[in-house]
């Protein structure tokens, strides 16, 4: 269930704020929206996520919250605070940690979207057989979207490979949040599970968390107006 607004979300993964804000710059929000995550959080600060929301943009401050549930759900109301439009926490931290997290954003107003990481789409079987998870990455999204379901969450990241049995299970406005998108032309990098843009699209993702192929590009508004050609907007 995508909201009205661009599908793609560029991820600002940079090592300082001048190089995020060099590219934002020549963005606007009618064209995407942008994802905040650990290392240009840890870099540019909380002022760096509320600037970018000042400016127009829907921010997705993807810090992936894993901790006991009082921390997280803390944690999310400091997010909320910044004004982001989504924030997200890992689904392995269990129910308890995700209903606290939903309870504390509903005391507000106006909540950012909850979003549940699942399983990284960096990993595949080999990786959830090391932590001794069952190896099919897409049982385990499964079971754990169902879990953020009825926790309360608007919906999980997973990959895109994942999104139509989760369009086929999870009934409801439940958003389907996807990198691990790699246009042909693209490097595949430390991601494994991964599908093309317009593929993404086509098995009904909501959003596409695009990075690397736009921030690594030598021309990264060339790339992005591809990725935009390819999707066809
Ligand atoms: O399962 C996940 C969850 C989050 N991410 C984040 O998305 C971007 C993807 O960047 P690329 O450069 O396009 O690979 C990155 O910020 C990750 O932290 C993810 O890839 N997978």
């Amino acid at each position: 269930m995508a909201d009205n607004g661009p599908k793609i979300i560029a991820a600002l993964d940079f090592p300082d704020s001048e190089q995020a804000f060099r590219l934002v710059e020549r963005l606007s929000p009618e064209r995407c929206r942008l994802k905040v995550g650990k290392e240009l959080f840890v870099r540019g600060g909380p002022r760096l996520v509320e600037q970018l929301a000042a400016d127009g943009y829907d921010v997705f401050l993807d810090l992936k919250f894993h901790d006991i549930p009082n921390t997280v759900a803390r944690a999310c109301e400091a997010a909320a605070d910044l004004g982001v439009w989504m924030v997200n926490l890992h689904a392995l931290g269990g129910r308890r940690m995700m209903e606290a997290a939903r309870e504390a954003l509903d005391k507000r107003q106006r909540r950012p979207l909850l979003i549940g990481v699942t399983i990284l789409t960096s990993m595949g079987s080999e990786d959830l057989k090391e932590i001794q998870l069952p190896e099919d990455p897409e049982a385990n999204v499964l079971h754990l979207a169902r879990l953020a379901q009825r926790a309360g969450l608007d919906g999980v990241v997973c990959s895109p490979k994942e999104v139509a049995g989760l369009r086929r299970e999870i009934a409801g406005e439940f958003r389907r949040v996807t990198p691990g998108i790699r246009p042909a032309w693209a490097a595949t990098d430390d991601q494994k599970r991964i599908t093309t843009p317009s593929d993404a699209i086509r098995l009904g993702s909501d959003y596409l968390v695009i990075g690397r192929p736009i921030t690594a590009a030598s021309d990264p508004l060339e790339a992005l107006r591809k990725i935009e050609e390819e999707l066809g907007v």
